[in-house]
């Protein structure tokens, strides 16, 4: 399978993730975030909805989940940096998770 070309974060929208509540992760090229849920199932329903747009993507989260919590870093590992795409999925996540 060819490998897609990757195009580097716009500037300003990685900006305006980190003013959300994303950081970035020391001595790596990836952003990270926790979000809180109200419970499990609430954590399990963000997981499923932000795994189909990952699969839809072709782009995966590293992702964790301890009960109403989900610790998500986001990289592109193809080029051990960060791309457009994990701004993309960044703001998906956002979005389904109602931020
Ligand atoms: C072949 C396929 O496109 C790659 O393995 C994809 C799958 N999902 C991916 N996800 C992430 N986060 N980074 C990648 O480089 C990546 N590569």
């Amino acid at each position: 399978m060819k490998q897609p070309d990757y195009a580097a974060p716009d500037p300003a929208a990685l900006e305006a993730l980190l003013a959300k509540g994303w950081a970035l992760v020391p001595e790596r090229e990836a952003i990270t975030r926790s979000y809180r849920f109200a419970d499990f199932a609430e954590a399990m329903g963000f997981m499923m909805r932000a795994a189909i747009w990952a699969e839809k993507l072709n782009h995966h989260p590293e992702w964790s989940n301890t009960y109403h919590r989900v610790e998500v870093t986001l990289t592109t590992h193809a080029i051990a940096g960060l791309s457009d795409l994990d701004i993309l999925l960044a703001e998906r996540m956002d979005r389904l998770a109602g931020i």
